[in-house]
């Protein structure tokens, strides 16, 4: 039975990636409507654990479900929205043309009806990631802040037709943000959160880690912790998640 709770279940989750295990035997679980953080040092495995819930990861064994589905189901496509750390948009097209694009890919046809929602998701998804004011400039003239913006309003569109995505995957999106931009981005998670989206933001940055409910923490492949950044300091005797991570890491030492 599908547990309504759990947007993401792992149990025994091993990737092996050119002979090396990138992920080690993982278990844990994402809770929905929540903005759950995976942080971790570079290379210790995010990018490959977001690529395993998403179905697009080769050499996994052991069980990923995704909404109560084994994970790369295809019915999961229009429910899981994945925003990598490249970009794919086209630079020859204004912001609007690329997500009416991508509304149109997702929910072709409709007549006139189909047409309507798919303009007022645009709009409402533009406002959202606040490109309103640069709705028609092409996306190659853009800002790495700004492009990124842009995959994320892809990732937003959901089903097209006005449906968000249940669960959206996130992989470093505020790289390279100025604060003011990574503020108003972790409130926009909040929002969707609040409204019923599970939020999984992966990031390298540990004072990213306070903004997030719950927690992943991964180092060379395997989890340290999974837990709220309040619990994991309190039992931990850490201030921050930053020295808690470093006292996991001390702890994990054989
Ligand atoms: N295409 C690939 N082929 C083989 N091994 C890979 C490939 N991409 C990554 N790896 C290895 O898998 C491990 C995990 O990498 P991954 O990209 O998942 O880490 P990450 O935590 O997302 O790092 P970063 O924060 O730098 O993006 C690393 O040891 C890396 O060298």
């Amino acid at each position: 039975m599908v547990n309504i709770k759990t947007a993401v279940r792992a149990d025994g989750l091993t990737v092996v990636r050119g002979g090396r295990t990138a992920l080690d035997g993982l278990g844990f679980t994402v809770a929905r409507s929540t903005v759950t953080g995976l942080l971790g040092p570079s290379g210790s495995g995010k990018s490959t654990l977001m690529r395993a819930l998403v179905g697009v990861q080769g050499g996994v064994s052991g069980t990923v479900e995704v909404l109560g589905l084994p994970a790369g189901h295809p019915e999961l496509r229009r429910q899981v929205g994945y925003v990598t750390q490249a970009p794919s948009v086209y630079t020859d097209l204004s912001v609007r043309e690329n997500l009416d694009y991508y509304a149109a890919v997702l929910a072709p046809g409709g007549g006139r009806a189909g047409r309507r929602a798919r303009t007022d998701t645009v709009e409402r998804t533009l406002a959202e990631v606040d490109l309103g004011s640069h709705a028609e400039v092409p996306a190659g003239r853009l800002s790495g802040g700004q492009l990124s913006r842009v995959s994320l309003a892809v990732a937003l569109l959901g089903s097209g037709s006005g449906q968000r995505p249940e669960l959206l995957v996130l992989d470093e999106p505020t790289v390279g943000l100025d604060p003011v931009l990574r503020r108003d981005l972790w409130a926009l998670f909040h929002r969707l959160a609040a409204d019923g989206t599970t939020v999984l933001v992966s990031s390298h940055v540990m004072d990213e880690a306070e903004r997030c409910e719950r927690l992943l923490l991964l180092r060379d492949g395997r989890l340290l912790a999974e837990d709220s950044p309040g619990r994991l300091c309190e039992r931990t005797g850490a201030a921050t998640v930053e020295d808690a991570f470093l006292r996991l890491v001390e702890e994990a030492r054989p």
